[in-house]
């Protein structure tokens, strides 16, 4: 069927975390027909396994739907589905930059957070219509007129056509696809201009090649046609267009204003990422879409196999993962204690602790992974500028002049409560106080700038804890500021562990250095030698902790007989070995490696 414009819509649904974005996603699929009931028994926009367990979206989707309107008319309609976290943002804001419209979800019971609020910040750039939705109406708790008053007091929208629902009983779910119609403006666009498409994801199909998910500005795009990244410069023929209803059905063309994939035989989504503008290669547009940029990950960590075997499979498992994320950065890199790994980087800890996981689970990997990091910008004595991912890679500090660090402005709201305990938390965390405001209800919206190497620690699980779950926090980069930073290295019987090092802040580095000496005596086993444990700055030695000679004999404790017995404690002590490292002639577990996480960053 071929649709006017004016029957299009295009829109997304913004939310913080569980507050039913999913739940009312597959309500509105359900309701429009576009799967069956049968089919809907799982969720069916959190694709990934990961995905439902963490119960976070991470990686967006997109679906059609086509709603018989009360005017009688028949619409179609694109949902385009959010990451619901911080980590993802850019592609957040390509996602909206595909919309015309979006459906802000707030929870009955909880009212507005951090997350929704930042997303209405960068909707509201975009120009959306927006149109506000409080789910979750069946519960008892639940409070939709003082979500109201939040919503007109904290974001200023008037909330007098605001609809309810609960998308537990489908509640209000008509109600939602009649404002979409209403609300929602059509796309505009010049159906005889040359094609301008924004590519807001995209995966790897091992058939197809990368599928690309795009939202038709200008033109139109069909099969055959010879399209030019604009990004790259890189032309391909489009091998198939089609729409997502919601597993991929192709219809050959994709018009004006339409939301869909193409496939044209790339083989790698580098060629074909986010934010970049698909043309017609024959008859290119003048100036690409605005708002595309080079994603950066702002996070970096060693990650290396425990048994050096493995070295290639973690190679290979990189480069499958890679093909569906551009955002995965990774090169060689060799650590004297730990050998051949990689160094990687992430856009931010929720993403590293994803490709981890992902390594781990589905290749396989026995992994090691070092204490993450951020970038650091160093000004030389020569007055030259560098930027390190790696701690070990910070010049002599005598050829160092200026080390800054990346800073994030950060938004945190609780109830008012909470205040003094979240003030103490940044304050600890070298945060600055930037502003206070007060919502209804007792809450309260705090904003801080703070060091992103702060953040990437516990911060966050911290404040939940602190606050008994009820703030939430949202952060944005804001740049770089010089800092009273210095290497922290630990040293094992002689040794740097370069995989341990960090640049820390000065005022903090004797605590941790103690910290870590003493945690890593509790972890490092007992030798044939004494073993010292140091922490340094520079040629300093700040901590030392010493562990003792002993002579291990595991067999000592079966009093001789039983031979199975014995087998199956040298089995157990071969399996614990598989998880050690060795350091020079020490001996390292894995948990060691990971204390520098652990250890609360005070
Ligand atoms: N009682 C009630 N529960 C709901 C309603 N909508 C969603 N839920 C529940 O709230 C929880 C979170 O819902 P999701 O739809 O997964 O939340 P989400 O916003 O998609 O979360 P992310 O995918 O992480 O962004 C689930 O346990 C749902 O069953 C509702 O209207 N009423």
């Amino acid at each position: 069927m071929e649709w006017d414009q004016d029957r299009i819509r295009n829109f997304c649904i913004i939310a913080h975390i569980d507050h039913g974005k999913s739940t009312l996603a597959d309500r509105l699929l359900e309701y429009t027909g576009a799967l069956s009931e049968r089919e809907m028994t799982n969720q069916v926009l959190d694709q990934m396994d990961l995905e439902r367990e963490r119960g976070i979206t991470i990686k967006m989707q997109a679906v059609r739907l086509n709603y018989l309107a009360g005017d009688g008319r028949e619409y179609q309609l694109n949902l385009i589905d959010t990451p619901g976290h911080v980590d993802f943002s850019y592609e957040v804001s390509r996602s909206l930059a595909a919309c015309e419209g979006a459906l802000l979800v707030v929870d009955a019971a909880q009212g507005i957070e951090a997350q929704t609020l930042a997303n209405v910040y960068l909707a509201l750039d975009h120009n959306l219509e927006i149109i506000p939705v409080i789910n979750k109406i069946d519960l008892p708790g639940a409070d939709p007129e003082r979500v109201k008053r939040e919503i007109e007091d904290v974001i200023g929208m008037d909330t007098s056509e605001c609809v309810l629902a609960s998308a537990k009983s489908g509640e209000g779910v008509r109600n939602i696809l009649e404002k979409i119609v209403a609300k929602i403006p059509p796309p505009g666009g010049l159906s005889q201009a040359s094609l301008k498409a924004l590519v807001f994801d995209s995966h790897y199909d091992p058939y197809k090649g990368v599928i690309a998910y795009i939202r038709i500005i200008e033109g139109s795009v069909s099969k055959g046609m010879q399209i030019k990244m604009m990004a790259t410069g890189k032309e391909f023929e489009v091998s198939d267009a089609g729409i997502f209803r919601p597993t991929l059905l192709s219809v050959g063309e994709l018009r004006t204003g339409e939301v869909g994939f193409i496939a044209a035989g790339i083989k790698n989504v580098k060629d074909c990422q986010v934010g970049d503008t698909v043309t017609d290669a024959r008859r290119p547009a003048a100036v690409p879409l605005p708002g595309y940029r080079k994603v950066t990950p702002m996070v970096y960590c060693g990650l290396y196999p425990v048994d050096n075997i493995q070295y290639d499979d973690l190679k290979d498992a990189l480069e499958k993962l890679k093909l569906n994320d551009a955002s995965l950065i990774y090169e060689p890199e060799t650590s004297e204690a730990l050998g051949f790994g990689f160094r990687c980087g992430f856009l931010g800890l929720l993403h590293m602790e994803i490709i981890q996981e992902r390594l781990e689970r589905e290749y396989d990997l026995n992994l090691i992974t070092t204490a993450p990091n951020v970038v650091y910008q160093i000004t030389t004595t020569d007055g030259e500028v560098i930027e390190i991912d790696n701690p070990s890679k910070l010049p002599p500090a005598g050829k160092v002049e200026i080390i800054e660090e990346p800073f994030v402005k950060a938004i945190i709201m609780c109830p008012k409560d909470f205040v003094g305990a979240v003030m103490e938390l940044c304050q600890e965390r070298r945060g600055t106080f930037a502003d206070m405001e007060y919502m209804s209800a007792g809450r309260v919206i705090l904003t801080y700038n703070l060091p992103l190497s702060e953040i990437i620690f516990d911060f966050f699980d911290q404040l939940k804890s602190r606050t008994r779950g009820y703030a939430s926090l949202d952060y944005e980069l804001s740049g770089y500021k010089e800092s009273n930073l210095v290497k922290l290295d630990i040293m094992i019987a002689g040794e740097v562990l370069d995989a341990l090092s960090v640049i820390i802040h000065h005022d903090k580095a004797y605590y941790r250095g103690r910290q870590l000496v003493e945690k890593l005596r509790g972890l490092i086993p007992r030798h044939l030698f004494e073993i010292p444990i140091q922490a340094t700055i520079g040629n300093h030695i700040i901590a030392r902790e010493t562990v003792k000679a002993v002579r291990k004999n595991v067999l000592a404790k079966c009093y001789g007989g039983d031979i199975t017995r014995k087998r199956k404690l040298l089995e157990k002590q071969k399996e614990g070995k598989k998880r050690m490292k060795q350091v020079g002639n020490v001996e390292i577990p894995q948990e060691a490696f990971m204390a520098v996480l652990s250890i609360e960053n005070k």
